[in-house]
């Protein structure tokens, strides 16, 4: 069944599901997808409390000289009341005392002894931090479904969370199959060939976040196929890599079959990787890519990525588009729906020369991809697009001005 890239992806959507959940101590969290929501216990902060070192105040004593004889210090519990005609220092963080309208920083105040002068206008409630303002009791400040980072653990350990519920990780099962294939720590003969989809595969869904098994390359038989496939049955994915088209051992597709294997879509109309395979068999998600090593990773980024965020739970897994322009002037064949790899600058796309799907090395320059309708056989310059970021974050060799300026 020849599929389009977005029924491919609503196919993923729909029979794909979420793996179950595991406890993990928060610091280890970090890229796992929480299963609950998360509710805050207690206001955040507990207190109110003072944002700047210098004296708690009353407002009305604005402009006067007040007499200072106490200091509250952060992790106090001060039970004293702030009186007309008096300051109390305090310094950040600490609980403000009762009755304080204020407080004023201490390089604003003239000091001598204990007599305090304050500035002539203090505005109710200057860096005074009000208990919950951050995070309020009751409100929920961790969704299920949302993706752990560093500072997702710094509200859970605000709260005093030590452990949470996260989908399990995914286990990938990678091989890739043909026997011009051998592993790259092997010498080769001329004819031979490195496997560098398996090591690719590995490498990517790690970095994803998914636990790997790397089964190096089988013989090109289908018995050999089948045996290395059936001892990874529990595996949550399958990743194969090779004879997924009409070649005399092109057998991929039919070693899975034959042990089960339910087909949801066996290609895709894209170019390259339109012999991509997606299936199941029971709960184990299987996608047989074309061996031509570009060609797999496009359907892999994908396909497999979309396969990865909807099994880890999260609540965004469809995959999302940067609006940019094109850096260059772009003329294609046109005729198929076409993804190509390219640079991206922050500004602006520009496709990487010369990729041909049976490539290794324009993939590690690539920052994302764009997808394109079969009637574009031309882009302008600056002519709009929607790229798909790969793995693309803003760097520069060249130092850049960072600050916003004003401009009229
Ligand atoms: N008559 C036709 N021939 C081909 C068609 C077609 O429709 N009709 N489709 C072409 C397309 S499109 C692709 S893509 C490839 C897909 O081929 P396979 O998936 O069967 O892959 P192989 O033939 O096994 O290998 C293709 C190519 O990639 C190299 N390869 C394979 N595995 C790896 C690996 N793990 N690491 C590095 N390189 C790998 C392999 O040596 C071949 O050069 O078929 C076209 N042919
Ligand atoms: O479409 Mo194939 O997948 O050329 O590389």
């Amino acid at each position: 069944m020849l599929v389009s890239i977005p029924q491919a992806l609503d196919l993923i959507n729909e029979k794909v599901t979420p793996l179950d959940g595991e406890i993990i101590p928060i610091e280890y969290s970090v890229g796992r997808v929480v299963q609950d929501s998360y509710t805050a216990n207690f206001n955040l902060p507990r207190f109110d409390n003072s944002a700047m070192d210098g004296y708690a105040v009353k407002v009305s004593d604005a402009g006067s000289t007040v007499l200072c004889t106490q200091v509250i210090y952060a992790g106090d519990n001060p039970s004293i009341e702030l009186k007309i005609g008096h300051a109390i220092k305090i310094m950040t963080g600490a609980p403000i005392p009762k009755g304080c309208e204020a407080i004023v920083p201490i390089e604003d105040v003239t000091i001598e002894q204990d007599k305090v002068t304050l500035p002539g206008n203090i505005k109710m409630g200057n860096f005074i931090r009000l208990a919950g303002e951050d995070i309020a009791k009751d409100t929920t400040y961790l969704h299920q479904g949302e993706v752990i980072n560093a500072y997702t653990v710094a509200s859970l350990a605000s709260q005093g969370v030590t452990h949470i519920t996260v989908n399990r990780k995914i286990k990938i099962a990678i091989f890739g199959t043909g026997d011009e294939l051998r592993p790259h720590f092997e010498k080769i003969e001329d004819h031979q060939l490195y496997n560098s989809n398996s090591p690719m595969f590995l490498t990517r869904s790690k970095e994803l976040g998914c636990e790997v098994r790397f089964i190096r390359s089988s013989a090109d038989t289908l018995e050999a196929l089948q045996d290395s496939v059936a001892s990874v049955l529990d595996a949550d994915i399958i990743i194969t890599s090779g004879g997924v088209s009409v070649g005399d051992k092109d057998f991929t597709k039919e070693a899975f079959t034959n042990l089960g294997m339910q087909i949801h879509f066996e290609k895709v109309d894209i170019k390259p990787g339109r012999p991509t395979v997606f299936g199941t068999i029971g709960r184990t998600v299987v996608v047989n890519l074309p061996g031509n090593p570009l060609a797999s990773m496009v359907n892999y980024e994908l396909f497999i990525r979309a396969i990865i965020r909807k099994m880890s739970g999260r609540n965004d897994a469809r995959h999302g588009t940067v609006t940019t322009i094109m850096g260059e002037e772009l003329k294609l064949k046109g005729g198929k729906t076409t993804a190509l790899l390219g640079t991206f600058d922050g500004k602006s796309f520009t496709p990487i020369h010369n990729q041909k799907p049976g490539m290794v090395s324009p993939m590690q320059k690539a920052d994302g991809m764009i997808l394109l309708s079969p009637d574009i056989a031309h882009l302008s310059i600056n002519s709009t697009v929607k790229m798909i970021p790969l793995r693309w974050e803003s760097c520069t060799e060249k130092t850049e001005d960072l600050i916003n300026r004003f401009s009229e």
